[in-house]
């Protein structure tokens, strides 16, 4: 057995798109000065509770070893047990990791779910691992944060390069250790071992509830507009087709290879189809022309729904963004400095914090069935999703019209408000 160096571990990353962390302080800073909350307060939102950091390692197939990089941070426990999806990524850090569990926390006071935030990842490619070496890593790194999780503490599920697979993996690492099955230690894993029907596409459906929400808001019909959408994952190949089901042109999308552009509208769900397919890469398409990740943000279209990573619309390529509506599929996609430029323009951003709720609107659904030991529908559990990120999207917007600020601040103003009522009804700060 040999020993190899600590691979991507230290390699620099957030070089392009700045950094997270850095986003989410700018937005809880707007939040406090709006909200007209003390010094004290904002510290103690601005700190994580937790934050682990955790060494994974990982035997390879040749039976070298490679040790990895893991952590979970719990931003907020205000309102409830921390929650929060899991990330595979080379380029996760406690920078990204932190503000994304900070985002978590105002995401589900947002939508009034009892709800803290967490998040976590490893930092890894999965793509460059064999399933046996993807198992190990999951195994590995759910017995190292073991301490935190669990039904009434902090509760995982799926995010960037994560799946109903792994959140078995999950699920089952952790049941050992208690002798007994715990369905509700994480969610969106398969309906066969406690999942719930209607998460896989939860997140895609809350999309397409804000984008039809943003448009009867602007006096705007759905049908014809055109939408591009950036990322063609767990998120955004569903919204592509819930969106077009509604009536919109998916013009164009994209992943990590590059992506294809049709003006009369791609044929979305031979796509998604075809992107099943282990390795797939929009890049091979023959649909429609080929367009780079920077010309689909570019596009001259109604609807422009970035649903990949944090960063994307930043200050060096905003000027070219043409969108008039800008929904956030994505957790962080618009840096504070692009955001500024889209709010002068005119263009309706719906932020990630409302925009992505229905994951964890749905991931909530889950874990109150395993809890109660209850199945629903799909068609039960989507009323519900509907209800909820319907009542986010009208208290956001009202405040918004209200007070004359933009949806991010709104969105803002609203959930953490109520953390920092929460907090302080329960003592946890002056
Ligand atoms: N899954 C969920 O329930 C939720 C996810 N989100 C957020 O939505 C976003 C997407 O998550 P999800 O769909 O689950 O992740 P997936 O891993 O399923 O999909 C990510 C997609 O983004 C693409 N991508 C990655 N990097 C880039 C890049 N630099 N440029 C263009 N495309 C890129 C990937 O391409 P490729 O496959 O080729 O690598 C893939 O198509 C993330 O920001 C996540 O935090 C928010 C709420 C809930
Ligand atoms: O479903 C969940 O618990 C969280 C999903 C997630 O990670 C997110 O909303 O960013």
């Amino acid at each position: 057995m040999t020993l190899s160096p600590a691979a991507a571990i230290d390699e620099p990353s957030h070089t392009q798109r700045g950094s997270a962390m850095d986003a989410a302080l700018s937005q809880l800073a707007d939040a406090v000065r709006l909200l007209g909350l003390d010094e004290s307060t904002h510290r103690t939102l601005a700190s994580p509770r937790r934050s682990l950091t955790v060494s994974v390692p990982l035997e390879r197939e040749d039976g070298s070893i490679t040790v990895l990089q893991g952590y979970r941070v719990q931003h907020n426990l205000a309102r409830g047990p921390a929650k929060g999806g899991v990330r595979f990524h080379p380029e996760v850090d406690l920078d990204e990791v932190t503000a994304l569990a900070m985002w978590m926390t105002w995401k589900c006071a947002v939508v009034g779910i009892p709800y803290g935030g967490a998040k976590g990842g490893v930092r890894v490619d999965p793509a460059q691992l064999t399933r046996r070496e993807l198992e190990r890593v999951t195994r590995r790194y759910t017995s190292e944060i073991l301490p935190l999780i669990g039904p009434e503490r902090d509760i995982p599920a799926p995010d960037v390069n994560t799946d109903e697979q792994v959140m078995a993996w999950m699920m089952d690492t952790y049941s050992v250790t208690k002798g007994h099955s715990v369905p509700g230690v994480v969610t969106g894993k398969p309906i066969e071992v406690g999942g719930s029907a209607g998460r896989a596409g939860a997140t895609s459906r809350g999309v397409t509830i804000a984008t039809l929400a943003a448009l009867a808001g602007a006096g705007a019909a759905p049908e014809g507009r055109s939408v591009a959408i950036q990322g063609f994952g767990k998120v955004g190949a569903l919204a592509a087709r819930f969106l077009q089901e509604q009536g919109l042109r998916v013009v164009a999308v994209s992943d990590v290879s590059g992506g294809r552009y049709d003006e009369r509208g791609l044929d979305v769900a031979r796509l998604v189809d075809a992107a099943r397919e282990p390795g797939y890469r929009l890049a091979d398409e023959t649909a429609g022309s080929a367009v780079t990740n920077d010309e689909l943000l570019a596009m001259d279209v109604d609807v422009l729904v970035p649903a990949a990573l944090d960063g994307a619309i930043r200050e060096d390529n905003v000027d070219q963004v043409r969108a008039r509506f800008v929904v956030e599929g994505a957790n962080g996609p618009t840096t504070p400095a692009a955001d500024a430029v889209l709010a002068e323009r005119g263009v309706v951003v719906v932020p990630d914090i409302l925009a992505n709720a229905g994951g964890v609107i749905v991931s909530y659904l889950e874990w109150v069935q395993n809890l109660q030991s209850h199945s629903w529908s799909e068609a039960e559990v989507e009323l519900r999703l509907a209800d909820l990120m319907r009542r986010g999207y009208e208290d956001v917007a009202d405040l918004a019209a209200s007070r004359g600020i933009t949806l991010r601040q709104a969105a803002h103003v609203i959930g953490v408000g109520r953390v920092a009522q929460a907090a302080r009804l329960r003592g946890l700060h002056p």
